[in-house]
């Protein structure tokens, strides 16, 4: 039967951020934080000899840049761009297709980025 397989990596880090541009007085232009969680979503029609899209295992050196970049920073100092979780998504998004996606056989097909349980924003890479 055609298809698709999908699979996806959550990644939680903690971090802080204050939000520009917002009005005068609204509660996202003051400094606070969350718990973050970035999914990794990719997407293959076969599968390999092993029956994966790509090994999880081998989403690994995402932990790593998440930890080393992201987690328990103030997300203002350390990127170029207004830390909202889309910018977030398509920041990890840009970064995944650069270090890891040359070496996987699954596509990237998007990054989901969550700052809490009820609210998330998405990144889709359009090929
Ligand atoms: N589209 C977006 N809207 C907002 C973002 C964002 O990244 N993308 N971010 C924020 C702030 O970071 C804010 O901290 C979170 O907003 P919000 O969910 O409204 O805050 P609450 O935790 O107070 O939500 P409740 O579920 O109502 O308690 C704002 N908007
Ligand atoms: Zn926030």
């Amino acid at each position: 039967m055609a298809g698709r397989f999908r699979i996806g990596k959550r990644f939680r880090f903690e971090a802080a951020h204050r939000l520009t541009g917002l009005p005068e007085g609204h509660q996202c232009a003051r400094l606070h934080g969350h718990s973050y969680t970035a999914e990794i979503i990719l997407a293959a029609e076969q599968l390999d000899g092993r029956g994966f899209v790509t090994d999880f295992g081998d989403l690994a050196p995402v932990r790593t840049f998440i930890d080393e970049r992201l987690d328990h920073q103030l997300l203002n100092e350390v990127l170029p761009f207004s830390p909202t979780s889309e910018n977030l998504a398509r920041f990890l998004a840009e970064w995944f297709i650069e270090h890891v996606a040359p070496g996987i056989r699954g596509r990237l097909e998007r990054v989901r980025v969550s700052e809490a349980a009820s609210s998330w924003a998405e990144f889709e890479v359009i090929r």
